[in-house]
């Protein structure tokens, strides 16, 4: 891609995306124009990051460049967004933004920006390493070019799914929330081990292995968690003593509205 982007807050998520095109060479640092809100995050970039992209103070005179280019990328906190503001000489109708806001919705995303079109996008942290999950949802007369340079920036890393607009609230809460509802449960699998006289280390550990080698045996045996369940769970054994102990303390339920509630939340982001 030899499109200019820019990045509107380059925090976790935002180099999570954007880094792995750059160690791939799909995009040329010279290419990425980012804007920070604090000199902290602008020195770190400067002297830290591994890419010389460019890179500027929100509300500096030459952050103004990031208005100039074709494809942005839309990287704040939700809560961030009252503070940008479309500049006023964009008249052309060929800017896209891509948000990648939680909840933040294309309608508003529109009249927020009225010269650009607009993507609401989700994705996860995973997309770091190459595993990442991305729902996106096309907003009002995106072009078939716009279409394929969205796909461009997540496809290489993440598998993408297109959504209508309403499910990415949901979307969200089980791909983007989820990696810290499993880390968690790690953290606790992890202690209970520790509890048990393991080293947190090996603990930990074990935890991961048993996850991963169950992940890898459901999809390859293609079995149905159930089948699972039964295949391990012996009649007055020990899972079904740690099973009933998970159900006693609701453990399911608090799952489920765990996902319910982190999509509600999104949805308070319209
Ligand atoms: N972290 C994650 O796993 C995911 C995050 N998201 C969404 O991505 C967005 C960013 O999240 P994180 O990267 O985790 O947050 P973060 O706090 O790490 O990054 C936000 C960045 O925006 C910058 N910023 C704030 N106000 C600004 C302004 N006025 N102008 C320019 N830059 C400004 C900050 O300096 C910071 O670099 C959020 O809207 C979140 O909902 C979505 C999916 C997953
Ligand atoms: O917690 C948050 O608000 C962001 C959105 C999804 C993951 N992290």
């Amino acid at each position: 891609m030899t499109d200019k982007i820019a990045v509107i807050g380059f925090g976790n998520i935002a180099s999570a995306i954007v880094t792995p095109l750059l160690d791939k060479k799909l995009i040329q640092p010279e290419n990425v124009f980012c804007v920070v809100n604090t000199e902290k995050s602008l020195e770190k970039i400067k002297n830290n990051y591994k890419h010389n992209i460019n890179v500027y103070k929100s509300g500096s005179k030459e952050s103004k460049i990031i208005w100039d280019c074709q494809y942005k990328l839309l990287s704040i906190k939700p809560q961030q967004l009252n503070y940008i503001s479309e500049a006023y000489h964009i008249k052309n109708k060929d800017n896209l933004i891509v948000s990648i806001l939680a909840g933040v919705s294309i309608n508003r995303l529109a009249q927020k920006f009225p010269n650009h079109k607009c993507v609401r996008v989700v994705t996860n942290i995973p997309i770091t390493i190459g595993k990442g999950l991305t729902g996106i949802s096309w907003g009002k007369e995106i072009t078939e070019d716009q279409k394929q340079f969205t796909k461009k920036l997540f496809e290489n890393t993440s598998k993408i799914y297109e959504f209508t607009e309403d499910y990415l609230d949901i979307f969200l809460a089980l791909t983007s929330s989820g990696p810290a509802i499993i880390a968690l449960i790690i953290e606790a699998l992890s202690d209970g081990g520790l509890s048990g006289g393991l080293p947190k280390i090996i603990s930990e550990e074990l935890v991961m292995e048993m996850i991963l080698g169950t992940i890898c045996l459901i999809k390859e045996k293609k079995l149905t968690t159930s089948e699972l369940k039964n295949l391990v769970t012996s009649p007055g054994g020990t899972t079904i003593s740690a099973l009933r102990v998970l159900e006693k303390k609701s453990v399911r339920s608090a799952l489920i509205e765990s996902i319910v509630s982190a999509s509600n939340r999104s949805k308070e982001f319209r």
